[in-house]
């Protein structure tokens, strides 16, 4: 395995791991044995789907705000580690999402895996003629 697939495995369990503990958490918190004031993430699925999703909203948009800075500041390195922690919120943020609907990161990657190699121009413009059919 290349070292850029080897790292990509890395990120795949990564994920895993972390969609694991999450779904822990979720299943913990409907059989009530995960507390909302200990827990974050049980105090994310006591919120149910609109609080998870508004979330969702707000992490997307503190990674814009972040990634703006990164281009307006003159320190762009300690700026990219705030972009990066931000962009992590949201991921974690997304993971959570997926749990709550019962699907997993994995999902995920085998749409993007299904799509590698397909330019999205061509599959946008396949999506328009098969439309017009
Ligand atoms: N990866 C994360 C993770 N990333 C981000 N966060 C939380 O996501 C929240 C992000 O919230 P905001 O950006 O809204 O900032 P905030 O300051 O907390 O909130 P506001 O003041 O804006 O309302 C923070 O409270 C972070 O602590 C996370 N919370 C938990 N995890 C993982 O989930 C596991 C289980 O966590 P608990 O359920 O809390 O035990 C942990 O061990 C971690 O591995």
């Amino acid at each position: 395995m290349s070292s850029t697939a080897n790292k990509l495995s890395n990120l795949d369990s990564a994920l895993a791991h972390l969609a694991d503990v999450v779904d822990q958490r979720r299943d913990a918190f409907k059989a009530g044995t995960a507390d909302p004031k200990t827990s974050y993430t049980a105090l994310l699925f006591s919120k149910g789907d609109n609080g998870i999703l508004k979330k969702i909203g707000e992490e997307a948009t503190e990674a814009v705000m972040a990634a703006k800075d990164v281009r307006s500041s003159s320190l762009s390195s300690e700026q990219k580690k705030l972009f990066v922690g931000e962009m992590a919120d949201l991921w974690f943020h997304c993971l959570i999402a997926l749990s709550q609907f019962e699907l997993r990161p994995e999902d995920v990657i085998a749409e993007l895996d299904r799509r590698l190699g397909t330019s999205g121009i061509e599959e946008k413009a396949a999506r328009k003629a098969a439309n017009k059919e």
